[in-house]
């Protein structure tokens, strides 16, 4: 789909770059030249993608276990990442996430969700936006949200709100940090299957209908189409494309409100939303 080399001269950060969609990013970026970086909390995790990347053409790789909540061990990972020369990209891409019914949520389980999507994001944005504008160098972030943060999100209610910051902060910036030459640009996807979002946000007996038919389109998001999706966001060919959130879900959102996925969810059991906090769903 893309030239050869459509990444080269390009050094892209993927915060949760070790597994799921973050995992697909950074491998698609890697096969059209770009140097990546990734971090997470899982060294393991981390390790094992480093070498998929290297494999998928990354002329360099670095790692950083990072909890994206810690501001301080933010700015650590970005001194060590320009000591060897500036990022040229950032995907926000790392979150948690999980259902529940919001009047139940403990303040620390608000926090969790919010300190990751929100927090982080932002503490990532700025340690990057700090730099190019010190150095002179554009740049480019990319911020993965959902079409929550338009349409709201029942029993995911601290990340529907988190990710409504995010795009509000992708709006914002594109305006502040425009005459900077730095892009900020958000995607929205729909149902794209990670270990992460089935096993937090899919337990057992919440769905009403086969996954499926919550898509217009009549099937899940594959990882290659959003990978290219992002990796054309964050190329020179997007170089006119600021303060955009571009939606790739096969039609879900126009649903309403994200589709039917939530309607399990109205019936669950006190037993059931046991079951789904125990991740045993
Ligand atoms: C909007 C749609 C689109 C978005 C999609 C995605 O993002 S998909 C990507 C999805 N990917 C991911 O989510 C991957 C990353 N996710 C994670 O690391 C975890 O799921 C995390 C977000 C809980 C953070 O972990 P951690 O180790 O920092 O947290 P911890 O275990 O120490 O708990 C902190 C507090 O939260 C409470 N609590 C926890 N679970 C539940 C629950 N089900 N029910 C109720 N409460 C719950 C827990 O009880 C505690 O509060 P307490 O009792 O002390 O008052
Ligand atoms: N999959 C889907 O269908 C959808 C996904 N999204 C969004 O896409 C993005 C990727 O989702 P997905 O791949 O499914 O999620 P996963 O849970 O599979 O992956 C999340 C990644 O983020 C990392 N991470 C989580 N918390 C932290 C933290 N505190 N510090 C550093 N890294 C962290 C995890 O690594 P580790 O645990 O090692 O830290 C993991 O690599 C997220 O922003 C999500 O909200 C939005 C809508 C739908």
């Amino acid at each position: 789909m893309f030239r050869d080399g459509l990444m080269s001269g390009k050094k892209v950060l993927v915060t949760g770059g070790g597994s799921g969609l973050g995992r697909s990013f950074a491998l698609r970026q890697a096969e059209l030249g770009a140097e990546i970086v990734i971090c997470g909390r899982r060294q393991a995790v981390l390790d094992e993608t480093a070498q998929d990347l290297l494999r998928a053409g990354a002329p360099s790789v670095d790692i950083f276990s990072c909890d994206i909540r810690d501001a301080a061990a933010i700015d650590e990972m970005f001194d060590a990442i320009w000591a060897k020369g500036p990022l040229t990209g950032l995907i926000n891409n790392a979150a948690g996430n999980f259902v529940a019914r919001t009047e139940r949520l403990s303040p620390k389980a608000m926090d969790a969700v919010l300190n990751i999507v929100l927090h982080g994001s932002l503490y990532c944005t700025t340690a990057a936006g700090r730099r190019w504008i010190e150095g002179g160098q554009p740049g480019t972030v990319l911020s993965v949200v959902s079409s929550a943060a338009t349409s709201g999100r029942a029993f995911t209610v601290p990340s529907a709100a988190a990710k409504a910051g995010v795009l509000a902060m992708t709006k914002s910036l594109a305006v502040e940090w425009g005459p900077y030459n730095i892009r900020t640009v958000a995607v929205a996807p729909g149902l794209f299957p990670t270990e992460g979002a089935w096993g937090n946000l899919r337990p057992d007996g919440s769905d009403k209908i086969p996954q499926a038919m919550e898509v217009p389109l009549r099937r899940l998001g594959d990882h290659s189409e959003i990978a290219n999706l992002v990796a054309y966001l964050m190329s020179d060919e997007a170089g006119y494309i600021s303060g955009e959130c571009v939606t790739i879900d096969g039609g879900r959102d126009l649903l309403g409100g994200g589709g039917s996925g939530i309607l399990g969810f109205f019936d669950f059991t006190d037993a059931q939303w046991e079951t789904a906090r125990k991740g045993k769903g």
